[in-house]
């Protein structure tokens, strides 16, 4: 079988490289430093994040991804300061976070729409809370305009399909203007075009407004596509394996999905995250303990 030779995924052309070098200086926005976090649960302590170091530059987009259980979720929820930490501590332009602010706009998975408001009003819910009284109408109407939903803003949740509903959450987390939109898995319940659709959205909305994110994923792809930079997350504890400056130029576009950059940064994303077998058993570590439920008589085992 013939093998195609991929270039290194640290290989960066030179228009790559600059841009690194002008992101590096910018401000940093969000800093991490020495993160760590325990759970105490029935069967013991549970180290879920341990010495987590990483810095965010302004309207940089990192994404952040690792396998089940290495703390994603945990982390982005400190971030947004939902969850307390256990040692170290974040940094939002240089001063410690210590419970959720304006200054952090978060969008989810689920669907967090207030079914009983329209768009236009959820999104002017999130500038009440913000306390940004006296806003108008027209500047909700900015935010709804941002993500394509002009047309929709009378409508209400029900009224939308999964892909509006997330931009509806995107535009009421933006209108808060907040410095870092923290995003846990936002696009991991759509259908794979819907989702195809809002990554290409997003990047649209990102190149347009001063907003630094990050992005919790599962999906390569994704998050090669997006990101500058890719932070991989191991398990068992939580720790940072690397953070991937990822060598595909901007601007993205999905052409580039199959691109030798591309290739090579998914290459190693599947070597830090899905190792080869374990050399002792032959077997990886998620291999199933499978126990067989049927009779061995069992009319269709021959099938199998
Ligand atoms: N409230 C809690 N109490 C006890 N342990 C917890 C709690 N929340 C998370 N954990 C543990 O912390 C670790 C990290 O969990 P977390 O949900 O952050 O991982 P994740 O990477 O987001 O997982 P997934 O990709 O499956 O959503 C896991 O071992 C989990 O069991």
């Amino acid at each position: 079988m013939s093998h195609i030779e991929l270039p290194s995924y640290l290989d960066q052309s030179e228009a790559v490289r600059e841009r690194f070098t002008r992101l590096k200086q910018r401000p940093v926005i969000l800093e991490v430093k020495g993160l760590g976090k325990d759970f105490e649960s029935p069967q013991g302590r549970v180290t879920a994040l341990r010495d987590i170091n990483f810095k965010t530059h302004r309207r940089e987009f990192v994404c952040v991804i690792g396998p089940s259980g290495c703390g994603k979720s945990t982390l982005v929820r400190i971030l947004a300061g939902l969850e307390s930490h256990s040692s170290g501590e974040v940094l939002l332009d240089g001063r410690p976070v210590h419970g959720p602010g304006p200054d952090r706009g978060m969008v989810f998975q689920g669907y967090t729409l207030f079914p009983w408001l329209t768009v236009k009003q959820n999104v002017m819910f999130g500038l009440k809370m913000s306390r940004r009284t006296g806003m108008e109408d027209q500047e909700a109407m900015q935010w709804i305009d941002l993500v394509g939903l002009a047309r929709f803003a009378d409508s209400y949740p029900h009224q939308l399909s999964g892909g509006m509903k997330q931009r509806v959450a995107i535009a009421r987390a933006l209108a808060n203007q907040p410095r870092v939109l923290l995003m846990d898995e936002p696009f991991g319940a759509l259908d794979a075009q819907t989702r195809a659709r809002m990554q290409a959205y997003l990047l649209d909305i990102w190149k347009n407004i001063d907003i630094t994110i990050v992005f919790i994923t599962h999906d390569l792809d994704e998050a090669i596509y997006l990101a500058d930079r890719i932070l991989v997350l191991k398990a068992h504890p939580g720790e940072v394996q690397e953070l991937i400056e990822v060598p595909v130029p901007h601007p993205r576009n999905p052409d580039q999905f199959l691109s030798p950059g591309f290739l090579a940064t998914k290459a190693r994303l599947e070597a830090l995250i899905h190792p080869p077998q374990s050399e002792e058993t032959g077997l990886s570590e998620d291999h199933l303990n499978l126990v067989r439920m049927v009779p061995l008589d069992d009319e269709v085992s021959d099938v199998y």
